[in-house]
């Protein structure tokens, strides 16, 4: 029998948009053994969620028969047809919104950054644990199959030798002139900043590529970090963090906001050659290349698939609920608690505290 999850979709906004759109597409290849129902759309007002559902082509046929309603926050958290919710609000609000949603007794995934700090976090897989229900954060990048097979490179087959460096840049010009100071990207109180939206994914490169294991198992490491605040708006828009592990392995890591980053967006080096990593979205890891310092033939991955990318964390939820998981162990909860902890120390240093947190 076919795996199926029954999708409330909290948030009629532009990453939901980007979820469903995989959703809907695994659908119609039925490639994958899961079927994705998106049941409930979840909104401050019902008419944005039509509108919604209406730009993103849900029909009966990629939809599997079923049409969405349109819902409040509350009703989605109390209708019983739901049994999986997807988070794509601003950071401050996932807090209280994945506890509605276990508290509906629902199976969540929320996007990135988990919570506004660590804290935040514990609170929520505690409540997940006692309520024996999926939780997950959704960093999407852990789960490419691009991801995979890099790692499978680097370290079953070492085909770089030893790796030594990281060096990882996520950065984007945000246009300051057009972009209003209440948008989610500026706005202290919506957990502005670059530090959450994209810090988060340098940290990530620095986990999955320099450490093979994962959660409480990981490879110590040391962190420095210097941080600008804005002097607008008192958030960080120029971060820059370094990494030490125990085993001599090192991560040079930015994000920002004042320009645009540089491609490749990551180089990892060895003693045999070096990993480059390029995307228009550093978040989403599609293409690599990895060139040997001897001049043979270089190794080159594109996942050409037609999905953003958000599927693969998905079709991970799905398995891991059918075989009674509540946690994945690609991305377990001491995995998300240890990024937000760094997350926090940077901030602390910075002084970059926000008012939910006062
Ligand atoms: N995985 C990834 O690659 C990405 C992840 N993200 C993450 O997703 C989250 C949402 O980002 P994004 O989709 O760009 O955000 P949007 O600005 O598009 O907002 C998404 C939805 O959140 C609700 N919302 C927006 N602003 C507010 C507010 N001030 N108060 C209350 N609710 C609000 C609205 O829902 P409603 O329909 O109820 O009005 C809105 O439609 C962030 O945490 C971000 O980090 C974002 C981009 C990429
Ligand atoms: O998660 C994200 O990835 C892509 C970025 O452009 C975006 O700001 C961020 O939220």
């Amino acid at each position: 029998m076919a795996i199926k999850l029954n999708w409330g979709i909290l948030g009629a906004g532009n990453i939901s948009g980007q979820f469903v759109h995989d959703l809907l597409l695994n659908n119609t290849l039925k490639e994958s053994g899961i079927e994705h129902v998106v049941v409930s759309i979840g909104s401050s007002s019902k008419a944005k969620a039509k509108v919604f559902a209406e730009e993103n082509k849900i029909t009966l046929e990629n939809n599997l028969g079923v049409t969405p309603v349109f819902e409040s926050y509350d009703e989605l958290y109390a209708n019983p047809n739901v049994n999986a919710v997807y988070i794509g609000t601003p950071h401050p609000y996932h807090k209280e919104q994945v506890e509605a949603s276990l508290k509906g007794g629902k199976h969540v995934i929320c996007e990135k950054p988990f919570t506004i700090n660590s804290k935040e976090a514990q609170e929520l897989f505690d409540l997940a644990k006692k309520k024996n229900l999926f939780l997950m954060e959704a960093v999407w990048t852990r789960f490419f199959p691009s991801i995979k097979l890099l790692r499978k490179y680097l370290y079953e087959d070492k085909v770089i030798g030893d790796i030594h460096r990281l060096k990882c840049d996520f950065s984007f010009k945000v246009d300051f002139e057009t972009t209003p100071t209440t948008h989610r990207l500026r706005d202290i109180k919506l957990g502005g900043g670059a530090i959450l939206d994209v810090g988060i994914y340098v940290i990530t490169y620095a986990r999955i590529l320099l450490d093979d294991k994962v959660g409480k198992n990981h490879t110590p490491f040391e962190v420095k970090s210097l941080v600008t605040l804005d002097p607008v708006d008192g958030v960080d828009y120029n971060t820059n963090l370094l990494f030490k592990y125990n085993n001599g392995k090192q991560a040079v890591l930015s994000c920002g906001f004042y320009v645009d980053g540089p491609q490749p967006f990551i180089r990892l080096e060895g003693t045999k050659g070096y990993a480059n990593l390029s995307s228009p979205n550093p978040a989403c890891p599609k293409q690599w290349k990895i060139t040997f310092a001897d001049g043979s033939k270089p190794i080159e991955y594109e996942d050409k698939s037609g999905y953003n990318g958000f599927i693969y964390e998905a079709n991970a939820m799905a398995e891991d609920i059918a075989a009674g998981r509540i946690e994945n162990a690609i991305l377990p909860w001491d995995e998300t608690l240890l990024t937000m902890g760094i997350m926090d120390d940077v901030r602390k240093e910075a002084g970059l505290v926000y008012p939910q947190e006062k």
